[in-house]
């Protein structure tokens, strides 16, 4: 099911941490509705290429969502392409995609690729840092961003970003409320199957990372939060 508007939740794995063969299958087998494999820091060709053939194994859908050009490879389903638009720098925004389309837009195949419009909240986490995202928004300032997102860019894609935190239930209401077609994906902070239902009540899509590698029990809770 590559229909990202049909989904609610997903893994994110981290191709720069260690997973065993055993959790990698629990988290395949879940019932998610995707794994995406992404990260900000020491992604390379090589570990994405690994960590997608073990996913391979199984069913699920993956997806790559591209932070290097040099780690990107085929055999994904889907691609998504980040771009943050409260970043301070247009390198984050516009600048490696028009590289990357430059040197690959004439093989690239468009259907499987989407772009998501991020909106990094969390003033500590690495993509922040790296992006130099200003992330003391307003509510309103991050709902201009969604409409943006929506009624300017038409991406398929808004993610709200708290990675490594718990964010805001009220803004993910307000940016929902703002959004009639673009997808909403919500990520950061979820550990328990509690905070997976808050999120997903509002959320299209919930994203699920680090709690995978710190407490894999209360990951899997998180996919049956989603479906009850
Ligand atoms: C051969 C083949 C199949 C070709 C496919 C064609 C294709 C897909 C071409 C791509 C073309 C294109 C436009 C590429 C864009 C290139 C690029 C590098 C864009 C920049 C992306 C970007 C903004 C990265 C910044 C970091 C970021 C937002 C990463 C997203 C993932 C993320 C936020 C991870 C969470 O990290 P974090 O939690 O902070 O870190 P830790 O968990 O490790 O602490
Ligand atoms: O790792 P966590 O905090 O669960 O966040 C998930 C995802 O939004 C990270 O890009
Ligand atoms: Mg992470």
């Amino acid at each position: 099911m590559y229909d990202v508007r049909e989904w609610s939740h997903v893994f994110k794995l981290d191709p720069d941490k260690n997973i065993s063969d055993e959790n990698l299958e629990m988290i395949c087998e879940s019932g998610t509705d995707a794994i995406i494999v992404g990260g900000t820091d020491g992604v390379t060709l090589e570990k994405v290429l690994d960590l997608m053939a073990r996913i391979r194994r199984y069913t699920v859908p993956c997806v790559l969502e591209v932070s290097t050009i040099d780690s990107i490879t085929p055999g994904f389903d889907l691609y998504f392409i980040p771009t943050v638009l409260n970043s301070r720098d247009v390198k984050w925004i516009t600048g490696l995609h028009q590289e990357a389309v430059k040197e690959y837009g004439d093989i690239m195949n468009w259907e499987e690729i989407l772009v998501q419009g991020y909106c990094i909240l969390n003033e500590d986490c690495k993509a922040a840092h790296v992006t130099n995202s200003r992330t003391d928004l307003s509510l309103d300032e991050v709902r201009a961003y969604a409409m943006m997102a929506e009624k300017m860019f038409s991406l398929p894609i808004f993610y709200l970003e708290y990675s490594g935190k718990y964010g805001d239930a009220e803004v993910v209401a307000e940016v929902k409320n703002t959004l009639e077609e673009t997808v909403l994906f919500y990520g950061g902070g979820i550990m328990n199957a509690e905070q997976a239902s808050q999120m997903a009540e509002h959320a299209d899509v919930i994203v699920v990372g680090n709690i995978i590698y710190d407490d894999l029990q209360a990951a899997l809770a998180t996919v049956e939060a989603v479906r009850a």
